[in-house]
């Protein structure tokens, strides 16, 4: 079935310009959309979009060419996005090629009322089909506002589905406390206008940030000998929300360190100031409203991509919002990043690329208006760091403020930033826009040669490769010369004034006779959001202009919204059949992509607030629709905290099967050989000395199972913890509790597996009451022995760590009174036996074995000397002790060992900062 496509838009345009005229139609019969467009031309043209360009002018004839566009219509992730994107561009040249050629011919003879005839296809299969033609133009041709109007907005919804990336809007329609809000789909009225977007509209709103620096230091302590070693030497700076900013530098620059100071992650040993929108930053308040991610993205292993989600959801979100609502969030989030099809994926089986996004993706969950990127691009391919840099222009033009450091990133990945923050022994060589980096050095007489990547250049710059370049470069700076490089706007008034040169007639490439109306009126503006394709688009404007002699010397006018979610080319056609010279009585329109395919939004000025469903709603964002943190500064309360990660560090445990099944496996198969070696022993009079060994062994297994394992919990997630917390997700409390908490169950059904097995085995007297103690006695010395692997690790690194664990236990074996009799240890050391947990352990296992006034023991032998069990708890030293200090020694060695270990993580994760 055939109807009209999208928006019920443009069916039929035309300019007013006797000499340019345009006409299209559109037709979507499902399987293809089709664009028929006419102009004023003679002859019948074919077309190869890919290099449609550089393509002669071919009169005569008819070409067809083919164009895979087949993410035309279906949005199909990251990866294809890009490639869709690159294909529509192709397609949008090829169809500004069309146009171009219609229109120089239709100027070689505008006497004649003729059309050239544009005929494109989008079919299912995902191929672009254009024909062009010729006819004789019907009609007469007016109101031209209005088909301009559609003819935009029909470019638009050609471009529309190739840019789910670039509405990664920073909040979309208000929605008052979190309540869901409806997501407003894009549909336009009969005139094309636009009601809505669909965006990342469910996520909170956030106000913009720009981040302000100044006079920035940084030192740290080389040791008591060597002083102090000044790493940022006064540095300055702003950065502006809506932009994407690189901090740039040869190694050791300080790009991390200004990174890690303006993120909040470095507050010691510093001083300048840095400002947030203007005033001095408030560092809880502005922690809040940004996010780090660093360079390694180590994720939580065992989650699969939709539960870290949610869990950052569940964290990040608050209980304002309910789990429905929460659930939307995550599921737009993942299909606009592109990990849709990975949502069931576990992080652990992710590409580099996706782990990247996922960081991202678990960040932008409660829409942080700043975002510190640590060297995204480590790692990755080039079209991975070209997608995910993509990504991130994407994030900024929603309105964020995006810092990222980056390594020596290739020309077309260097071009996508905004702003360039250049680094060298601490200072600042160069900030400005991107474009102004050439000219900047060029001025100091630095020529970047032809051909050159000017990362790469600038780089070597910055290391010395041009002698003594960078004093020179910082003295500019300092002076003020690279200000004029900073605006925003800078690079694309250069745009412009090339665009004009070419206006002004010196190329004749195409008509002569173009300026015969050069009193342009009535504008259109074709506002394109098309960010990745920006040099396509700039390519494609360029053509235009070359045909703007034709088109009475148009004005080509590029914008950079800072507060856009767009780079926005506006293609100004004047008019020619107004007169009166005002080339911009026209009302501008934009067209603004949202991240479901095929939508599209055409709004004209007055509509410009609302058309800019993702910019106006960062920006007229307050404080009351942010997620407004709880008395604990987190979005969520302590036992909500520690509740999310306690299950979270549970379901890890469990779904870690090398590891779980693996301890589960070695306490019964370790017990068994125990209970065999020792099989019988335990009611044997003779055999006392064997079943202490048993016992003693007991102790230590459970002890070293227990230990080993926790040195390395916090080495391990230490990474995540510190960024998820210093991100604002959680409190150390929280995540202390948690995962402590989550390991006990566990730690304490493998030892009763392991004791009971052994102590069945080794027939050790069956009492409900010894039975008990005992198991109870061996588990709480695993307890003990587990907090003090957590305190190790919590202040070692898993080197130290797994070397320290095992020494230092060996006193703790040496003084637990099954070598040494507490008797035979000199005075002056006795008192190591109390600090001995080993020895509480042993000392309660024997007890509940051999005390408690038990029954003589068995003897098969001719004489039995320990038959009495009260005699050889005598020779052992115990006769004397007591179960339940034992028991409340040990308790009470846990409870400290945990709670030192939590301040030792404290002090560590005061030392980073
Ligand atoms: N705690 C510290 N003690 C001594 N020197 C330090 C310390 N932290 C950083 N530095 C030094 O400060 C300088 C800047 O470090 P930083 O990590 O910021 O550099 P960078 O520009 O990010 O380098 P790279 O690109 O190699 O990561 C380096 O010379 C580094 O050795």
């Amino acid at each position: 079935m055939s109807h009209t496509s999208g928006c019920s838009i443009l069916d039929n345009l035309t300019t007013s310009q006797p000499q340019l005229l345009t006409r299209c139609s559109s037709t979507d019969s499902g399987s293809q959309l089709v664009l028929n467009c006419h102009r004023n031309g003679t002859a019948a043209k074919d077309i190869n979009p890919t290099n449609a360009a550089q393509r002669p002018l071919n009169a005569g004839g008819t070409r067809q060419a083919a164009v895979d566009a087949d993410g035309g219509i279906r949005n199909s992730g990251f990866v294809d996005n890009f490639a869709v994107q690159r294909r529509h561009s192709e397609y949008v040249e090829a169809y500004a090629d069309m146009l171009n050629d219609c229109s120089g011919k239709s100027n070689a003879r505008h006497a004649r009322p003729l059309s050239c005839f544009v005929q494109t296809k989008l079919t299912k299969n995902g191929y672009v089909s254009a024909l062009q033609g010729e006819h004789e133009v019907q009609g007469p041709w007016q109101n031209s506002g209005q088909l301009r109007q559609e003819f935009a907005a029909k470019m638009a919804a050609w471009l529309k589905p190739l840019n789910s990336q670039n509405n990664l809007c920073n909040g979309g329609i208000p929605s008052q406390n979190h309540i869901l809000a409806p997501k407003i789909q894009n549909s336009c009225s009969p005139n094309g206008h636009k009601k809505g977007t669909v965006t990342l509209s469910h996520l909170p709103q956030r106000p913009p940030v720009d981040i302000e620096f100044a006079d920035i230091s940084y030192s740290v302590s080389e040791g008591r000998r060597r002083g102090l070693k000044t790493i940022l030497k006064s540095v300055s700076g702003k950065f502006r929300n809506g932009e994407l900013t690189a901090i740039m530098g040869p190694s050791g620059a300080g790009k991390s360190t200004l990174m890690n100071i303006l993120a909040g992650y470095k507050t010691s040993q510093l001083s300048g100031s840095v400002m947030i929108n203007g005033k001095e930053r408030n560092l809880r308040r502005f922690r809040k409203l940004s996010c780090y991610i660093m360079q390694d993205d180590i994720l939580i292993a065992n989650l699969t991509v939709h539960e870290a989600m949610m869990i950052s959801a569940n964290l990040k979100l608050g209980k304002d919002m309910n789990l429905a609502a929460k659930r939307v969030v995550v599921h737009e989030i993942l299909e606009t990043i592109g990990l849709k099809d990975s949502s069931n994926t576990k992080t652990c089986n992710l590409s580099g690329g996706q782990r990247k996004r996922l960081s991202i993706a678990l960040e932008l969950v409660n829409n942080p208006p700043v975002m510190f990127f640590d060297e995204p691009t480590s790692g990755l391919d080039s079209s991975t760091c070209f997608q995910l840099i993509s990504l991130l222009k994407s994030l900024a033009r929603g309105g964020r403020t995006i810092v990222c450091t980056i390594h020596q990133p290739s020309a077309r990945l260097f071009e996508k930033f905004d702003h360039l923050y250049m680094l060298a022994e601490g200072q600042c060589m160069y900030e400005g826009r991107v474009r102004g980096l050439v000219p900047f050095l060029s001025s100091l007489g630095y020529n970047c040669p032809s051909y050159h990547n000017p990362a790469d250049y600038v780089l070597e710059v910055a290391s010395g490769e041009y002698g003594e370049s960078v004093q020179k470069l910082v003295a500019a700076v300092k002076s003020g010369e690279c200000k004029k490089f900073s605006h925003k706007d800078y690079g694309l008034t250069a745009v412009r004034g090339i665009a004009n040169d070419i206006v002004k007639g010196d190329n004749d490439c195409n008509n002569s006779n173009s300026t015969s109306t050069n009193n342009a009126t009535l504008t259109a503006t074709t506002t394109l959001t098309l960010e990745d394709e920006k040099c396509k688009m700039d390519e494609m404007s360029s053509t235009l202009m070359s045909h703007s002699n034709a088109l009475n010397n148009p004005i080509l006018e590029t914008q950079q919204s800072q507060l856009s979610d767009c780079t926005v080319i506006n293609l100004n056609i004047p008019n020619s059949n107004n007169d009166n010279g005002n080339s911009n009585s026209g009302l501008p329109y934009s067209c603004s992509f949202s991240s479901k395919g095929g939508q599209v939004a055409l709004t004209g000025a007055a509509e410009k607030a609302a058309a800019a469903g993702c910019t106006t709603s960062l920006l007229d964002s307050h404080e009351s629709v942010v997620t407004l943190p709880n008395s604990s500064g987190f979005p969520t309360s302590g036992w909500t905290q520690f509740w999310i990660l306690l299950k979270r560090s549970f379901v890890t445990i469990m779904r870690d099967r090398m590891l779980t099944h693996m301890r589960l496996a070695s306490h019964v198969i370790v017990g068994a050989i125990i209970g065999m070696i020792y099989y019988d022993v335990g009611n044997e009079a003779s055999k006392v000395m064997s079943n202490a060994g048993c016992i003693f062994f007991t102790t230590l297994f459970t002890m070293f199972t227990a230990m080993m394992p926790t040195i390395l919990t916090f080495p391990t997630e230490m990474s995540v913890f510190v960024r998820e917390h210093l991100n604002y997700w959680y409190s150390l409390k929280a995540f202390y509790f948690a995962k402590t908490m989550a390991d006990l169950p566990f730690q304490i059904v493998f030892s009763s597996v392991y004791v009971i097995v052994v102590y069945y085995l080794t027939s050790q007297p069956m009492e409900w009451m010894r039975i008990s103690m005992f198991v109870f006695i061996c588990v709480l010395t695993s307890l003990v022995a587990q907090s003090l692997g957590l305190l190790i690790g919590a202040g070692m690194n898993i080197e130290a760590g797994v070397f320290l664990g095992p020494v230092t236990t060996i006193p703790t074996i040496l003084f637990s009174g099954f070598f040494v009799n507490f008797d035979t240890i000199p005075g002056y050391l006795q008192w190591v036996t109390y600090v001995s947990y080993v020895r509480y352990g042993f000392e309660g296992a024997m007890v509940s074995i051999y005390g408690m006034d038990r029954a003589k023991l068995e003897c098969h032998e001719m004489y039995c000397h320990f038959r009495s069990p009260k005699k050889f708890l005598e020779e052992m030293s115990m006769d004397n002790a007591e179960y339940w200090i034992d028991a409340v020694a040990l308790l009470g060695t846990f409870v400290a060992l945990r709670i030192i270990a939590y301040f030792v993580l404290r002090w560590k994760l005061h030392l980073i900062r």
